[in-house]
């Protein structure tokens, strides 16, 4: 019997594998994938390539433009490359919107970390009142996970102040297709603030049913891709946005951060109130604020003491289950100047005490996530030996 003779890779099948190396900035999938590449002829040592970008004006058309150019010119004998770009048609972005929809073009627009079998994390990032540190901690915990090579999304729903976006140092929009949102990503984060569609502060018009409509929005028309983690920064207290989540989001877990004072109690039950309603997880406590360091070393008690155990104390008993302090965040300038320049200081100034203990919080949630989700693998290479 003959043996099959499997052809050289010609010019062609070498240009179409290193465009397929080549990722939409936005959608993170290969442009190939996306219906993106109209074509490509070649003439001598130039090829010239057909885009499609997705909205005519794509602020992301250098980047793309120099991805390609360097993909190709690494082919040995091409040295010239041109980039034409065009715009998709309508039916074109229906079609790649089936395609992040999972291929069916009737799908309706979901919620995926809803969906049974979903392997994202929700952690649901609540404070009793108001500047407790609660946005900080959340762009922190996403940076630092991020860091450690997880896929990870944020989505601030603070009604009443979206600092998220400059904690992270995103300023720019959202781009659609079709009804699809792609979420601007920095320092690794995908991140979708409910400031992003209002002007000004309109934290009134975001109540009750039009609230739970934009939240379900943002859950399911945004596209968030393989997501391990999803923080959520939620509204302080506990109003509508919590009880919302809680419909759309039933396996999110509360995440709870305090600051060491005495009213923190008051924080507790409340908390503990919504997640025995919502049949929530708790998934522990963050104490931020905890002290200031002093030029000796000693430590300065701003807030008072206890706080964090207290709270992480009084949610155990009322939900009957552990809710551990996950851990106590010193007061520290550079928390905010890292916030205000936007680079979370885990990321900014990693060797500060606060960002040491952000990133002890961070590892207590990788390393829960791996052990929930990672261990039938391991139990199976085990079985294996
Ligand atoms: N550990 C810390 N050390 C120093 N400053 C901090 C610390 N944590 C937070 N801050 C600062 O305190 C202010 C309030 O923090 P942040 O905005 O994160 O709180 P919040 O609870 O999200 O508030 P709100 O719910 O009102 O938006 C910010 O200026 C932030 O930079």
């Amino acid at each position: 019997m003959a043996t099959p003779v499997t052809p050289a890779p010609t010019l062609e099948d070498a240009i179409q594998a290193a465009l397929a190396t080549v990722d939409d900035p936005e959608i993170r999938r290969p442009i190939t994938d996306l219906g993106m590449v109209k074509g490509f002829t070649v003439a001598g040592s130039t090829v010239k390539v057909e885009l499609l970008l997705t909205v005519a004006g794509c602020p992301l058309r250098d980047k793309l433009n120099n991805d390609i150019t360097a993909a190709l010119t690494a082919i040995p004998g091409i040295t010239g490359v041109v980039v034409d770009f065009g715009v998709m048609s309508e039916e074109q972005r229906k079609a790649l919107q089936s395609t992040l929809r999972g291929g069916s073009a009737t799908a309706e627009p979901v919620i995926p970390f809803a969906q049974p079998g979903s392997r994202t994390r929700v952690y649901a990032v609540a404070s009793g009142k108001g500047g407790v540190g609660k946005s900080s901690v959340t762009v922190n915990l996403a940076a630092a996970l991020a860091q450690r090579g997880l896929s990870v999304g944020v989505l601030d729903a603070d009604i009443y102040g979206h600092s998220v976006p400059r904690m992270l140092g995103v300023d720019g929009r959202p781009t659609r297709v079709e009804e699809m949102i792609m979420p601007p990503q920095s320092h690794g984060v995908k991140v979708i603030s409910i400031g992003m569609f209002t002007a000004g502060n309109a934290a009134v018009v975001w109540r009750g049913p039009m609230l739970h409509r934009a939240l379900q929005q943002f859950l399911a028309d945004v596209y968030w891709g393989d997501l391990d983690v999803l923080l959520l920064d939620l509204p302080p207290g506990t109003g509508d946005v919590a009880i919302s989540l809680a419909q759309l989001l039933p396996n999110a877990e509360i995440l709870v951060v305090t600051t060491p004072q005495a009213a923190a109690a008051e924080v507790a039950e409340r908390a503990g109130a919504i997640a025995l309603q919502t049949h929530q997880r708790l998934v522990g406590v963050v104490e931020n604020m905890s002290w200031l360091e002093m030029p000796d070393g000693s430590r300065m008690e701003v807030f008072g003491s206890g706080g964090g155990q207290t709270v992480a104390d009084s949610l155990t008993r009322t939900v009957g289950a552990s809710v551990p302090l996950l851990g106590q965040i010193p007061l520290d300038t550079r928390v905010r100047e890292a916030g205000d320049a936007g680079t979370p200081i885990v990321l900014a100034d990693p060797e500060a005490p606060a960002a040491k203990a952000l990133d002890a919080v961070a590892d207590r949630l990788a390393l829960r996530r791996e052990s929930l989700v990672g261990k039938p693998l391991g139990l199976m290479v085990n079985a294996r030996r």
